[in-house]
């Protein structure tokens, strides 16, 4: 634009071409970056607003362009009072300031997104953060403490998960746990919750769920996932321990002492199977 500028300005003084250049360059930019809003996701109040005085700073470009070169006597230099000037004047005015602050606003929401996100959801395979899932698992608790219904919890291990890295790397075992949750996600409810407690170690809140319908979703898990090979994928087994609890009042962490009991015992007797904190079960 700089360079267009040039000869309006120092070689031919022509006032009316420099404001159709500016207000033409500038129209375009801002619609660019109206239609760059309409692309963005998850779009809210600030972009909605951000866009709206992205288009209407540049309706009022298009019509000072409009007037300067439809009726080139309305608008002088220096002495200029036309109406569009004004109008011109006082969009920019507050364009600027108006702009300004959407994009502080955008550029926040956006940061705080991306905090949510990573403190809710785990970066690989997007199962609950252990923070969030504890925080889910205790208002579940305290719901079904009120209902009196009853609730399962499963700790779910990769059996020898070290081996699995050792032999197809630090990527092939990041596939792996993504495998995983995809098949564990089969099984589980829409209203359960799943999360990774930790390495290769996941949690599963069943709400509603009493120990005889744990033990066929842990043994479900089990099967799905000892057919993981199948289809020339790497092949693995898990490992759960299972707790079933009529919520008293306690958090999560008592119950999961007790699923951790199990998931123990599960792999001191070999492995690729559930066990419960009451009943032993039989091998999946
Ligand atoms: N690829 C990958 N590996 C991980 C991740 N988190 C933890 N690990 C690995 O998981 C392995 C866990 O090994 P161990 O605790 O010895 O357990 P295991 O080999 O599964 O043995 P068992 O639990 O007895 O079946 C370690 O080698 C960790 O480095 C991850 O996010 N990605």
């Amino acid at each position: 634009m700089a360079a267009l500028l040039v000869w309006p300005t120092f070689v031919h003084d022509d006032y009316r071409f420099r404001i159709v250049i500016v207000s033409v360059v500038n129209a375009c930019f801002f619609l660019a970056s109206a239609f760059a809003i309409t692309r963005m996701s998850a779009k809210g109040f600030v972009e909605y607003f951000t866009q709206f005085i992205f288009v209407a700073t540049a309706l009022v470009l298009a019509v000072r362009c409009g007037v300067t070169l439809l009726a080139p006597n309305t608008l002088q230099p220096l002495t200029n009072t036309s109406f569009i000037h004004y109008v011109y004047l006082a969009t920019t005015s507050f364009s600027i300031l108006a702009l300004s602050l959407g994009f502080i606003m955008m550029i926040n929401r956006r940061l705080q997104q991306r905090l949510e996100a990573a403190a809710f959801h785990d970066g690989l395979t997007g199962v609950f953060t252990r923070t969030a899932f504890f925080d889910s698992a205790n208002m579940e608790l305290a719901r079904c403490h009120r209902s009196g219904d009853k609730v399962s919890l499963l700790i779910i291990d990769l059996d020898d998960f070290k081996s699995i890295n050792d032999r197809f790397g630090h990527l092939g075992g990041d596939g792996v746990l993504i495998d995983f949750v995809n098949r564990t996600r089969q099984v589980l409810r829409s209203h359960d919750l799943f999360g990774r407690y930790g390495g290769e170690e996941f949690v599963a809140l069943l709400p509603v769920t009493d120990q005889k319908q744990a033990h066929e979703v842990a043994g479900r898990i089990c099967a799905i996932c000892q057919r993981s090979g199948e289809a020339g994928a790497t092949a693995f087994t898990v490992s759960i321990g299972v707790a079933t609890v009529q919520p008293g009042g306690e958090d999560i962490g008592a119950i999961l002492a007790q699923a951790d009991a199990a998931l123990y015992r599960a792999k001191r007797n070999g492995k690729n199977r559930y066990e419960s904190h009451v009943v032993i079960s039989t091998a999946a």
